[in-house]
């Protein structure tokens, strides 16, 4: 499948039919191929925001539309063969093999009880090899490291073919090396990707837009370097936040300090 667009329109979601809404009516456009980088405080919301995208949690109000396909009309298996979601939750499936588990990502793809194919194992080892997995292929998930399972679940998701890719957090426990090759991963890939991400400079290297939140609200959403201003940051960060131009490389850099009184 090839990338998608994704129009979000008022999307607000509760914990109850009578709760007080945690997610405020949200709306966004991303055109397909682009990388959204959702950015905010603990707590403003964006794993929650992710959750209604990704199917997980029913919005209270609004829609999200996968190209032309309201994916909260479809049926879950047609959902699953348009968006694919690595999760900070990891499966509790811990004694299946490191193969077995990318092999669940092909699953949506699959008639009844039908056996995988000639291409579900051509894609399942193009992705173990793409994520340097193909060594573990067949050790238990739950005798991983954070980094191999979170490389394991990028694999997974990838497997499922989707033409939008939403990732919780992705670098969280991977090494340098390992971040620096999620992210590339990320910008090379022929699918739309909706992102959290704490680190506000790796959102402005790799998004193409940036949606910043607070308190369960969207403030902006944007080019990075738009929406990732000294002001705004300091502000909704409660820091001094100070963009830099590093030498040599003449990349923008905010940095942070804690305000003085
Ligand atoms: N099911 C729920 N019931 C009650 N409150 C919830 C529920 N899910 C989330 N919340 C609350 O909603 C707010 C937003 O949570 P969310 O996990 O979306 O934030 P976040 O921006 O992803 O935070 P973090 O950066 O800390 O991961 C938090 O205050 C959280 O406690």
């Amino acid at each position: 499948m090839t990338a998608a667009s994704v129009t979000v329109t008022d999307i607000s979601w509760a914990p109850g039919r009578t709760a007080p809404l945690i997610l405020q009516p949200t709306s966004f456009h991303l055109e397909a191929g682009c990388v959204l980088g959702i950015v905010g405080p603990n707590g403003a919301g964006k794993s929650t925001l992710l959750r209604v995208i990704y199917r997980y949690n029913a919005p209270r109000t609004g829609r999200v539309l996968v190209g032309d396909s309201d994916i909260w009309s479809l049926p879950p298996k047609s959902a699953a063969r348009r968006v694919a979601a690595v999760l900070q939750e990891q499966p509790t499936d811990f004694a299946l093999t490191v193969a077995e588990i990318v092999a669940l990502g092909r699953a949506p793809h699959r008639s009844g009880f039908a056996t995988p194919g000639a291409r579900d194992a051509a894609i399942i080892d193009h992705m173990l090899n793409r994520l340097e997995l193909h060594h573990m292929a067949n050790r238990a998930f739950g005798t991983l490291s954070g980094g191999e399972r979170q490389r394991v679940m990028v694999a997974r998701a990838l497997a499922q073919e989707p033409a939008l890719l939403i990732l919780d957090e992705p670098t969280n426990h991977l090494d340098i090396r390992h971040q620096l090759d999620v992210l590339q991963l990320i910008r090379d890939l022929d699918v739309t990707i909706i992102t959290s991400l704490h680190d506000l400079n790796i959102a402005a290297q790799i998004c193409d837009q940036v949606l910043l939140m607070s308190n369960g609200q969207s403030l902006a959403c944007g080019p990075p370097d738009e929406v990732l201003r000294e002001e705004t940051v300091s502000t909704v960060f409660s820091v001094a936040a100070r963009r830099e131009t590093l030498s040599p490389s003449g990349q923008d850099h905010l940095t942070f300090h804690l305000p003085t009184q």
